[in-house]
């Protein structure tokens, strides 16, 4: 079996090469040609596959790393019996402890309590649904908005999305990108309801970037500048509006998703899904795999501040002011050197640094220092009592 993966996917080799001969590509310039010979392709979101490109080749399964599949024609892809795979849910951890980094930032910088704000959750499925439990968890005030979920499960636990923009303080964008059908989310945030929201709005988008339209909220950021706006997805990346980044107060290369654990859950999930549809065994795990994270134990003493030391072990494994600075630093520089922003921006998210998450560092605390680990339990984060 000749397999042809995206050299963006970690662990391939370690997975895959019992299987067959691996072939790595860079995934956004896969062509035709290059793939002529693969049987299996393994992609991440930024290959389009299209009858363009697998028209006359031998591929029998295609699988996406990736929990979003927009950029896949599956259509076509039953049409000419070739298998498909995603990866659900495999990142969505990362996405919710990106969401809780940028709300402790915020609340930092800003001067406020979580607990007083609420939070409006728009696409409530795999990433959004975590999202909630752990905001509610913390003890945040929550809505959802999810009419596909809403339909068939009933209204009660959803709120209509007129109704979340004009409640929430907060709100947090988890849509995948849907074109078409009873409820499309291409500029599901348009301009009407980029006005509609309320100053001082704290606008999330780690979904898909063309959720929201860019230049009606651009427009409303250069009008009016009372929006606190945090995107990490961007309509027409890897190529995105240099001005909008210069405008939201967060703007990070769509790395939400990129903690190991999530990219490597993705590898693990394809992995199974080719086994099992070429009917092999599949021997390769995960946890022989996984490397130890390079922080592995914190500890505060009794004196620690409870809301600081949560902010500390946040961002000990996680900072989103350093994907935020080194996107800005990477496109200053391709300015400056006369280069294209999109590689700048794809080369930050191939050579992302690793990223481990809450629950892989131990905090020990003593037991008297009960109240801090129950809290840090509700942020994910595995917490030992001893003396
Ligand atoms: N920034 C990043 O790194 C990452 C981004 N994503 C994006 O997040 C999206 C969501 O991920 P999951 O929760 O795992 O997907 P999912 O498929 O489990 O859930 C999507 C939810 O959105 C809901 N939905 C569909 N249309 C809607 C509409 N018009 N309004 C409100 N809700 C609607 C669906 O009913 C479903 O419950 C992915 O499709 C992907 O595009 C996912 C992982 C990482
Ligand atoms: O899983 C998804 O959906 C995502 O958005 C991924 O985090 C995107 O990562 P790449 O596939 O672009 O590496």
């Amino acid at each position: 079996m000749h397999i042809i993966a995206d050299e963006n996917i970690p662990l391939v080799q370690e997975f895959f090469s019992e299987l067959g001969t691996i072939e790595t590509l860079p995934g956004r310039s896969m062509t035709q040609k290059q793939i002529q010979k693969a049987d299996v392709l393994l992609v991440r979101s930024i290959t389009n596959i299209s009858p363009a490109l697998l028209e006359g080749s031998k591929v029998r399964f295609v699988a996406t790393a990736t929990i979003g599949c927009d950029h896949i024609d599956q259509e076509y892809l039953a049409n000419n019996n070739i298998g498909f795979a995603n990866a659900p849910g495999c990142n969505a951890n990362s996405v919710v402890e990106y969401v809780l980094s940028v709300l402790s930032l915020l609340a930092d910088q800003e001067d406020f309590i979580l607990q007083e704000k609420t939070v409006g959750i728009i696409g409530a499925g795999n990433v959004g649904r975590r999202l909630k439990e752990r905001l509610q968890r913390i003890g945040i005030n929550v809505l959802v908005n999810d009419p596909p979920r809403a339909l068939s499960e009933g209204t009660e636990e959803f709120t209509g999305l007129d109704e979340l923009l004009a409640q929430s303080d907060i709100i947090s964008m988890h849509t995948p990108l849907i074109k078409d059908g009873d409820h499309p989310t291409l500029h599901l945030l348009n301009e009407a309801r980029i006005n509609q929201l309320k100053p001082d709005t704290v606008l999330i988008n780690s979904g898909r970037g063309a959720a929201v339209d860019t230049e009606a909220l651009k427009r409303r950021l250069l009008e009016k500048g009372d929006l606190v706006t945090v995107l990490d997805v961007w309509e027409s990346e890897p190529d995105i509006d240099y001005e909008l980044l210069e405008l939201v107060d967060i703007g990070t290369p769509h790395i939400a998703g990129y903690s190991l654990d999530g990219k490597l859950g993705g590898t693990e999930m394809v992995y199974r899904a080719v086994c099992e549809y070429f009917g092999l065994p599949a021997r390769k795990k995960l946890g022989q795999l996984i490397p130890e994270p390079p922080l592995r134990k914190l500890s505060f003493s009794n004196q620690a501040h409870r809301w600081q030391a949560t902010l500390t072990a946040i961002r000990a494994c996680y900072d989103v002011r350093n994907d935020d600075m080194a996107l800005r630093r990477a496109f200053s520089k391709a300015r400056r050197q006369n280069q294209l922003l999109g590689q700048a921006f794809d080369e930050l998210r191939r050579t992302y640094p690793v990223r481990r998450e809450f629950d892989t560092l131990k905090v020990q605390l003593k037991t008297s220092q009960k109240k801090l680990g129950d809290r840090l339990e509700k942020f994910g984060f595995s917490v030992r009592l001893g003396k």
